[in-house]
């Protein structure tokens, strides 16, 4: 090309609309859980785009699955023709996702259509306007999605007519001060108690780790409670697992370690390996409500479908969800040894390849956005990707690839202390970062 580099093209053509940059990553190739950049700089990646690349990058299984369907093509979607891969992956998702109903699978594109599918449906089939939600969750970047979303990315946003947003349990920063969330319950129970609210709500929103909200864990029990209190009322659970869902957390789905089984069950980003598919395995009452009441041209395409059955069959074949669980264990685990003696790291938490890195002002739990766009700049100086999430963009995210290794995660936590170390004795200036401005 004309000499300029990437990046420089990237500003000249590419919209900003859609850019969420923390530093100068242009990427050229990918393998594994490496990423190679403009100029051959191979990284680690951390991050696997937001949880996206399940299976890291050219995996042999996803490059024939998508080869194969190519060469066959079966249509191009579901609409108004059915293809066999989409079948197979309704009927595997079926069999992998616990529920008793009668259910339907939705196939869509993304975390945001899937969600924006369900805040639809579920209103107009229940005839209970009202949906509930937690603050700080981001459940997508549509209209529909950001409007029963709680993170600040879609605030200005005219929220669901009715919405209630009650706050996510949160161990480190407990609401009324009942780190086991027992006083939250009883705030949400007040609120279904309320004139009549709990018959109006049909669905509450949740995420079993919220993730872009800052990776919190919520305490042990709280979501299965949260689902008894549901039900009481008969509102329906509705499960977003778009990423921390598919074996990510150590688990095949992030609720069985919260011992409920959700009503529906919004899954995306993962399940494709890096190809743009999203999916809604729910009862049948709201999935079959109605007909061309929630579609897109692509959606149910044999191409991704056929990536999607890809990925759950090597997620299964590989043991990918018992690799989270163990290279998990040891990533939390390094980073807390390695960040051990410093004072900015004031929680380390997730489960499996869903983890989170609080950093605080010294000694307190005051959160240190700052430190964070600075240290995820110097990891990707070091060699690693990351970025950083949060209601106070302090947390750093680790999502990698379900297939990174032991030896990665040592080298990942090393990095990550060597990356706290650095920016907090000021090693990246803010000019260093002042392009980059995160969320
Ligand atoms: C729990 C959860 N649910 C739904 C979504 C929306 O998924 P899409 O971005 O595929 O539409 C997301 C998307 N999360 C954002 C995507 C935008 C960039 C910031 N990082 C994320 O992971 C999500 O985390």
């Amino acid at each position: 090309m004309d000499g300029r580099t990437l990046q420089e093209r990237d500003r000249q053509a590419l919209s900003a609309l859609q850019k969420l940059r923390f530093f100068p990553l242009s990427v050229t190739a990918g393998a594994g859980c490496m990423l190679v950049e403009e100029g051959g700089r191979q990284l680690l990646d951390l991050s696997a785009a937001w949880g996206a690349a399940s299976l890291g990058y050219a995996h042999p299984a996803l490059n024939l699955a998508v080869a194969e369907a190519m060469a066959s093509q079966a249509g191009a979607s579901i609409l108004s023709s059915t293809n066999a891969p989409a079948v197979e992956l309704a009927e595997k998702l079926l069999d992998l996702v616990p529920g008793s109903d009668d259910r339907r699978v939705w196939l869509g594109h993304s975390g945001s259509d899937a969600n924006e599918m369900v805040a639809r449906a579920v209103p107009e089939a229940t005839r209970r306007p009202r949906i509930m939600a937690f603050s700080g969750a981001y459940h997508g970047g549509t209209l529909g999605s950001m409007s029963i979303s709680g993170h600040f990315a879609q605030e200005g946003v005219e929220k669901h007519r009715g919405l209630i947003l009650v706050p996510y349990p949160d161990p480190y920063r407990p609401f009324g001060d009942d780190p086991g969330g027992g006083a939250l319950l009883a705030h949400i129970e007040h609120l279904l108690q309320a004139e009549g609210t709990g018959e109006e709500v049909g669905c509450f929103f949740m995420e079993p780790i919220q993730s872009d909200g800052g990776m919190i864990v919520p305490p042990p029990g709280f979501l299965s409670r949260l689902s008894d209190l549901c039900r009481r009322y008969g509102i329906l659970t509705v499960c977003d697992e778009v990423k921390v869902g598919l074996g990510r957390p150590g688990r095949l789905n992030c609720f069985e370690h919260e011992d409920f089984t959700p009503d529906i069950l919004v899954l995306g980003k993962g399940l494709g390996g890096g190809l743009p598919i999203s999916a809604v395995a729910g009862p049948s009452r709201i999935m079959d409500h109605a007909r061309a009441y929630s579609m897109q041209t692509l959606h149910g395409n044999p191409i991704c479908a056929s990536a999607a059955l890809a990925v759950l069959s090597t997620i299964e074949a590989d043991g990918l969800a018992g690799n989270a669980d163990t290279v998990g264990r040891v990533l939390i685990e390094e980073i807390m040894r390695a960040t051990s003696s410093t004072e900015c790291v004031g929680d380390v938490r997730g489960r499996g390849l869903a983890i989170g890195v609080e950093l605080v002002k010294d000694g307190t739990s005051e959160p240190n956005p700052d430190l964070a766009r600075k240290t995820v700049f110097r990891a990707w100086q070091l060699g690693a990707v990351l970025y950083s999430v949060g209601m106070h963009s302090n947390v750093l995210e680790l999502t990698p690839p379900l297939i990174l290794t032991e030896s990665q995660a040592k080298f990942a936590a090393e990095t990550i202390a060597q990356a706290i170390k650095d920016a907090h004795m000021g090693l990246v200036g803010d000019d260093d970062i002042s392009d980059f401005t995160g969320w």
